[in-house]
């Protein structure tokens, strides 16, 4: 069987994006991590499903998939690759649209200039609802990690984060405590590793080791929840610019009980068809 796709990245967060709103794709995991395959696959960071909605009032259903083949309920970089493949595909004839995903309703708007900013939701900081085992909700919170004690801050972005602020990101651990982090049994549902250096009021440096597809070179909801950790820590002020290693965003956030708008690129590289086994 063939299936067409069309590739795409933010920032170098690579994506291989699939149109369903005609027909259903079955997608198992073994399928997933095939597609995802830099050597045997198309290669991919995350699969993105554009899909008819399941309720009223939005455009479109938003599904991701890591690259290990589990499906998720958020991703930044692919919210904004997101508008961009269909309006560029002539499935809707706005800009500003309205998108359904696992953990509610994201607003991706493409902006004359061509870049794209996100009403990503408001974060939630409960650990509870991270989910973080902890019985506490405070900013920094301890966190053992193959014998070193780190402070980290839980933000979930719809998707679960652990921050924390290093020296230097080109030195961090970002390889080796990644994994452990990412595995920790205080994060039920496993967790997105960030690693923040802070280099003035409103510049951060970060590298995100991802859930279920390791260290990308850019982390959507990872730099949402790593400006709103550097704001409640009083490290930074918004607006915020992220450096990532595929290049920028901006990040703003107004505070607790406000969402958190991200604006960068969303670039399509090229179209394809795939066997698919
Ligand atoms: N690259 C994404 C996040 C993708 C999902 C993440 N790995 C998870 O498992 O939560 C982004 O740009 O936000």
């Amino acid at each position: 069987m063939k299936l067409r796709f069309t590739k795409m990245h933010g920032l170098g967060n690579d994506f291989v994006v699939i149109d369903a709103t005609r027909e259903p794709v079955e997608l198992t995991p073994e399928r997933v991590r095939a597609i995802a395959d830099r050597h045997f696959g198309v290669g991919c960071d995350q699969l993105l499903v554009v899909e008819p909605p399941s309720r009223p009032a939005v455009d479109f259903r938003y599904r991701i998939f890591n690259a290990d083949g589990g499906e998720v309920e958020q991703c930044g970089n692919g919210a904004r690759c997101f508008v961009r493949f269909v309006y560029d595909k002539k499935l809707t004839d706005r800009a500003d649209i309205s998108v359904e995903t696992r953990s509610g309703i994201i607003s991706p708007r493409l902006r004359e200039d061509g870049l794209v900013t996100v009403d990503m939701g408001v974060p939630v900081l409960s650990a509870a609802e991270v989910p973080f085992v902890s019985d506490s909700d405070a900013i920094v919170q301890p966190l053992e990690v193959g014998g070193d004690m780190l402070a980290i801050t839980a933000v979930s972005m719809g998707n679960p984060h652990a921050v924390q602020v290093v020296a230097n990101v080109d030195a961090a651990p970002v390889e080796t405590q990644g994994p452990l982090i990412e595995h920790h049994p205080r994060f039920p549902a496993r967790v997105n590793a960030g690693f923040v250096q802070v280099v003035d009021a409103h510049r951060i440096r970060l590298r995100v080791f991802e859930r279920g597809s390791g260290e990308t070179l850019a982390c959507g909801t990872g730099a949402c929840a790593a400006v709103v950790a550097s704001i409640l820590r009083e490290l930074v002020v918004s607006p915020v610019r992220v450096e990532t290693r595929g290049g920028e965003l901006e990040i703003a956030w107004a505070g607790p009980g406000t969402p958190v708008l991200m604006t960068g690129p969303a670039v399509t590289v090229f179209e394809g068809e795939m066997n698919l086994v």
